[in-house]
């Protein structure tokens, strides 16, 4: 077999190593300590963090961790992951070697990058796995990684995949899913997806005075918003709507998963679930597109919590769309994300569709 000489890093969110407190109490800290992710001074976030946040809410996640965490396979997101990183590895040929990390916690993105400089290898594309591009997200990826390599003395071409919003297979993988639950069957549909505070989306314009309303995040993308996350999940909505055929009255875009007091990107999904419920709709569609793999967000806090949530307020079912995991097509969208800036011609060449 060929010896490999380009590498690809798949990295995704993380999670807890087990759903015990002390795990959940790790894998928060060193989440809520990044300053891509509480986004003020070091000392006052230090402060927040080890000293409020992690402390009070550490039991409560581990709680839900442990509802969603399975007996064999453990947490879904680190599940869905690790079968990500096999059938891409099994798809490409032996000229590239897979790794898969965690921004936080476990499998680390030091260990995966000390293999990858090992194999001395031409070049590495690093895949951070959100749909849409934010600096909590995407950005922290991309600057925890630049930071560890910033130490080596040789460097192969590395490259980096920000967004993938658009790709046409993502899309129909989502739509896939949802059609097998007849969307016509539900009242209204949701595109519940991670929210942000508003004031990180400032910076997404150089002058660092972006304003999402003024820019028209919710209508258009274009080369002035490119970056904006709103406006990313909009397009994404928009994108499976059209594949959907549905109309713009048949859904709402919203924003899940808000932490602290400041201003969130609106509407909150709690919001938008009693404005529902309020017109007297019985049955929901959730689609969750800023999520990869099913992970806590989509099957808790979607599947569950906010099922209850409805079902209080007078509703009847809120059926989540499930994630791409490992469906064939999402592992061929993988395979373009790693062939995207070559010529058209051999990227086709090279696919498995
Ligand atoms: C889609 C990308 C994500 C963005 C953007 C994001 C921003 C963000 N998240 C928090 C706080 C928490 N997020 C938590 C879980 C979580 N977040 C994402 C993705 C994004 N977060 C995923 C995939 C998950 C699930 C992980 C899993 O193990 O299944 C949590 C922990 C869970 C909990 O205690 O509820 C927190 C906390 C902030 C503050 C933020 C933006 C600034
Ligand atoms: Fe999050
Ligand atoms: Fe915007």
């Amino acid at each position: 077999m060929s010896k490999p000489k380009k590498g690809v890093l798949l990295v995704n969110l993380g999670t807890p190593d087990s759903p015990s407190v002390p795990d959940v109490k790790r894998y928060l800290t060193e989440f809520l300590l990044d300053g891509r992710v509480i986004d003020i001074p070091a000392w006052r976030r230090s402060l927040l963090v080890r000293g409020v946040i992690v402390p009070f809410r550490a039991p409560k996640s581990a709680k839900l961790y442990r509802a969603i965490w399975d007996d064999n396979t453990g947490s879904p997101l680190l599940h869905y992951s690790v079968r990500q990183q096999q059938l891409l590895q099994e798809r490409l040929s032996g000229e590239y070697h897979v790794e898969l990390a965690m921004r936080y916690q476990n499998p680390s993105i030091s260990r995966a990058l000390a293999r990858l400089k090992s194999m001395n290898l031409d070049s590495i594309r690093v895949i951070p796995l959100f749909p849409q591009y934010a600096s909590a997200s995407t950005g922290s990826v991309i600057d925890k990684v630049m930071e560890l390599m910033r130490t080596w003395h040789t460097f192969p071409g590395v490259s980096f995949v920000n967004d993938f919003y658009e790709n046409d297979l993502m899309i129909e993988v989502f739509a896939e899913n949802a059609l097998k639950h007849h969307p016509e069957t539900y009242d209204h549909i949701l595109f519940s997806y991670h929210g942000l505070p508003v004031r990180q989306l400032n910076d997404v314009e150089v002058s660092g005075t972006h304003d999402c309303e003024k820019a028209g995040c919710r209508q258009q993308i274009a080369e002035h918003n490119r970056y904006c996350y709103l406006a990313q999940c909009h397009a994404t909505t928009r994108l499976l709507a059209k594949r959907l055929g549905l109309k713009e009255t048949d859904y709402t875009v919203c924003f899940q998963s808000r932490l602290g007091k400041t201003p969130w990107v609106q509407p909150y999904t709690s919001d938008v679930l009693k404005d529902v419920a309020a017109k007297g709709k019985k049955r929901l569609l959730v689609f969750c597109p800023a999520f990869v793999s099913d992970c806590l967000e989509t099957v808790y806090e979607v599947g569950t919590e906010y099922a209850l949530e409805f079902k209080e307020l007078g509703g009847e079912k809120v059926q989540l769309v499930e994630s791409l995991n490992d469906h064939p097509k999402w592992i061929t969208a993988l395979e373009q994300l790693v062939y995207r800036d070559l010529p058209e011609w051999l990227q086709k060449d090279k696919l498995t569709v």
